[in-house]
């Protein structure tokens, strides 16, 4: 049995490029509204494939640790952004893979205060929230075709979270 212990990294916006993008109120805006709102234009970009972008709102139970990560998800379709209405932490869990999730690739980040849009196609795993009861604002695409692919890693690997804390803290 192999087994892969995951360690959190903190969630930057180069770290997390290749799988989509981090939404934040850091980096450049400029003032709108007489000055009165700085505005953080295009955080991210919903892709949607002829679907309609629709707003959600996720009330998360909070996941306790350690968990094993049997499987990955993807939506072919469109994009999915999450982003907390608070500034507890949370976990996300990203992978790379053409026809499957490659647990080699997977990479978890922990994420305070930021949202992330995974990029439609993007393997991660469902809502890593922490802790307590949260709400999460979820911008996804609804419409024609199957936009969920879902897919168990194999038996003989075994995937652990076993904390959050990031290990550069
Ligand atoms: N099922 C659902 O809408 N949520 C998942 O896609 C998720 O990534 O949490
Ligand atoms: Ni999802």
């Amino acid at each position: 049995m192999r087994k892969i212990d995951l360690l959190p990294e903190p969630l930057t916006a180069s770290r997390f490029a290749q799988f989509g993008e981090v939404i934040s109120a850091n980096g450049a805006s400029y003032p709108i509204n007489g000055g009165t709102t700085q505005r953080f234009h295009r955080q991210a970009t919903v892709e949607r494939n002829d679907g309609e972008a629709i707003i959600s709102v996720f009330q998360a139970q909070p996941r306790s640790l350690p968990m094993k990560i049997t499987m990955m998800e993807r939506h072919p379709l469109g994009s999915q952004a999450f982003f907390p209405c608070d500034d507890q932490p949370y976990l996300v869990l990203v992978c790379l893979g053409d026809n499957a999730p490659d647990p080699d690739t997977l990479r978890l980040f922990s994420v305070q205060g930021q949202g992330v849009n995974y990029h439609a196609g993007t393997w991660h795993f469902p809502l890593l929230s922490l802790e307590a009861v949260r709400n999460f604002w979820v911008v996804d695409r609804v419409g024609h075709g199957n936009n969920l692919d879902e897919h168990s890693f194999s038996d003989d690997v075994e995937i652990t979270i076993s904390e959050y804390r990031s290990h550069s803290e």
